[in-house]
């Protein structure tokens, strides 16, 4: 449907120059959204690969490992970093034993997303609200360290800002001045609260990411924050338990339909054409993250049947590899913290598993070993293919 500019635009002037900068009018848009048939079954479709995906993230024994394959992968497709250089399994060391050797800059953006997140949970179940407070405090986590160090983490921005282009006059868009941030920002945290009324969870994660993106009101970092919000949302609101839907990865392989889709969206008011997008975004990744999760659970079944023909040991045996499901890279000194198994016990298990191909040693040394879950891993770096 299209509708008149979603808001208005005013004059600025900026590092010297002219220029016009667009101010949103408050969400829900005016007037509502029209929910053709085949909208309203995309939602619905929509919804139900969510409660899907919920129902899988319970079988997990740790969905962070979603997180960090998820994010590292959107970071190998934004040439970031190099797909070779960090591989999940040099994520993973570098989160849990902060080994040396690792590519530490290329690894600590991909880590400062997942601790953001995180952190963005643990303060939802302390049962603050998603309101603007909490997205600065994600925020100056997300920028905590490594790329956009400098730029004012966890503040609104006090400069005017212009995306694309190399100066306001070639820019793609310039969001608000800094003095209507915060009166913007308002108002979207009232949208999100369902003040005046309620917006279906869905719907509204799909308005209010566009809104953010409009504001965009830190210097850096708006695109992930974005991000951060749909999940954040769903979660918020009890539709997903654990925050496991990431749509970056669909939002980059169709970078330029969704840069284009935001445009429109303030241009025309056409909301319905970017929720057709979003749907489709919604039931491409968590059916393909329920696929994954589904071939993690069938392993780890298999596995745990062959633990079964180990018999004296299995039991203990079974033990380490709960362990290594929740963390697939691990020393033997972690596994006998986590399991209470003597040291020699947990070492005769890693021979038995690694002889039954389960497990592998990854440094080739005598001391200070380290195993991984290989399979599980490979099944994580595979879970991440990309969009059509
Ligand atoms: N024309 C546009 N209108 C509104 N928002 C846009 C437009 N083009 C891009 N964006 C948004 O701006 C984000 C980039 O902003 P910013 O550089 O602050 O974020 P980032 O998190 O540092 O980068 P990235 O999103 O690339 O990881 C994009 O991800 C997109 O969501």
């Amino acid at each position: 449907m299209k509708r008149k500019l979603q808001g208005r635009c005013i004059n600025i002037s900026t590092v010297g120059e002219k220029a016009q900068a667009f101010i949103p009018a408050p969400l829900p848009p005016v007037p509502p959204i029209e929910y053709s048939s085949g909208l309203r079954e995309k939602f619905d479709n929509a919804m139900l690969a969510i409660g899907r995906l919920d129902t899988v993230s319970m079988l997990l024994p740790d969905t962070s490992l979603f997180i960090y394959m998820y994010v590292r992968k959107e970071a190998v497709l934004s040439s970031m970093i190099e797909g070779t250089q960090s591989s999940l399994s040099d994520l993973l060391l570098f989160e849990f034993e902060k080994q040396p050797g690792v590519p530490l800059d290329d690894v600590q953006e991909v880590s400062n997303y997942a601790a953001a997140l995180n952190y963005g949970m643990k303060r939802l179940e302390e049962g603050i609200p998603l309101c603007n407070r909490l997205l600065k405090e994600i925020h100056s986590i997300l920028l905590s360290e490594g790329r956009g160090r400098e730029q004012t983490p966890g503040e609104f921005r006090k400069s005017q800002n212009w995306i694309g282009g190399s100066r306001p006059g070639n820019a793609a868009f310039i969001p608000p001045p800094p003095e209507c941030i915060q009166d913007c920002m308002g108002k979207l945290e009232l949208f999100i609260q369902n003040k005046p009324e309620k917006t279906p969870v869905l719907i509204k994660a799909a308005l209010a990411h566009v809104q953010f993106e409009t504001i965009h009101p830190f210097l850096d970092g708006n695109g992930r924050l974005g991000r951060l919000l749909i999940t954040l949302l769903l979660c918020s609101e009890k539709v997903l338990r654990k925050p496991m839907l990431y749509l970056s990865l669909y939002f980059k392989t169709h970078r330029q339909r969704y840069y284009d889709l935001l445009n429109t969206v303030r241009l025309t008011g056409n909301w319905e054409a970017w929720l057709g997008f979003f749907a489709d975004a919604v039931i491409y990744t968590a059916n393909q993250a329920v696929g994954t999760a589904q071939k993690l659970k069938q392993l780890s079944e298999a596995d745990a049947q062959q633990i079964n023909g180990l018999k004296r040991i299995s039991g203990s045996a079974h033990l380490i590899q709960k362990a290594m499901l929740e963390r697939p890279i691990a020393s033997p000194n972690w596994l006998q913290e986590k399991t209470n198994l003597a040291q020699s016990t947990v070492n005769s298990c890693l021979r038995e598993l690694e002889k039954l191909g389960i497990v592998k040693e990854l440094t080739g040394r005598k001391r200070n070993r380290l195993y991984s879950y290989a399979e599980y891993l490979s099944i994580m770096n595979e879970g991440t293919e990309l969009p059509d």
